[in-house]
């Protein structure tokens, strides 16, 4: 299990996350919502270990850093690596035998070009491939959906489940809900920097119907439209 207790986080004057209170098991898939500046991947660089932060996060297993893929919104590439390099690179750090990468290559991936060289999606999908090689308990994905097509995201719909199947932890967040509902057990809104509400799946439309109406007609009503 992941512990998240009393998780604050500040830039200066400016306080992003506040009094963070989670936790996180074994086969659950949770989403974290919330509108743009909200704090989700602040949240999720803490989780990662990536990002300073006060407060506590426990993991039961040992170290986290570990056993813990982390899809960033925008993954990184070293310049001059291509896709193939990379899985290796990832499999290495894990320690993981040779592997045969082209079987894995469930994306279709032009492996042997420079990671820098693909586009948006296939960088995605190349940095998902990684981690999900790695074979990790943990996977915290942020935006997996994001500049995606739409095989691949229903690819990668069926690879989240398959995870929870094998008891694995899933933090992901979407702006998608669509998406949220096919997938996650439960859902955190996170708003301002707080957790406002968390839910299972029989409330996710609440949380749907809140994040909708937050203050949309009082925001047009300000534009003064004529
Ligand atoms: N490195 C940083 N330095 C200063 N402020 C930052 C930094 N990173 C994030 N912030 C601020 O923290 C707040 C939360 O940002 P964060 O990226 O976590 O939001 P988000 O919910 O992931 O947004 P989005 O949905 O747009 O991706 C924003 O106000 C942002 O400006």
């Amino acid at each position: 299990m992941i512990s998240i207790k009393s998780l604050s986080k500040n830039y200066n004057d400016n306080e992003v996350l506040k009094d963070i209170n989670l936790s996180f098991n074994p086969g659950e898939i949770h989403g974290i919502v919330g509108e743009n500046g909200a704090g989700k991947t602040t949240l999720f660089k803490a989780i990662a270990g990536i990002e300073s932060f006060e407060g506590v996060i426990g993991y039961s297993k040992g170290n986290l850093k570990n056993v813990m893929g982390f899809l960033q919104t925008d993954p990184y590439f070293l310049s001059k690596i291509t896709g193939k390099e990379y899985l290796r690179l990832l499999c290495k750090a894990r320690s993981q035998k040779e592997i045969a990468i082209s079987e894995k290559n469930i994306f279709d991936l032009p492996l042997d070009q420079y990671a820098e060289t693909y586009s948006t999606g296939m960088q995605k999908k190349l940095a998902l491939t990684g981690i999900l090689m790695q074979k990790n308990d943990v996977y915290i994905l942020d935006e997996p959906f994001n500049g995606v097509d739409i095989h691949s995201n229903t690819i990668i719909n069926q690879i989240l489940l398959k995870l929870k199947e094998l008891n694995k932890i899933i933090i992901l967040s979407s702006h998608i809900f669509s998406t949220l509902y096919d997938t996650c057990d439960y859902l955190h809104y996170l708003k301002n920097g707080s957790i406002l509400r968390s839910a299972d799946k029989s409330e996710f439309q609440t949380i749907e119907k809140e994040m909708q109406g937050a203050g949309i007609q009082y925001k047009i009503d300000k534009l003064n439209l004529k």
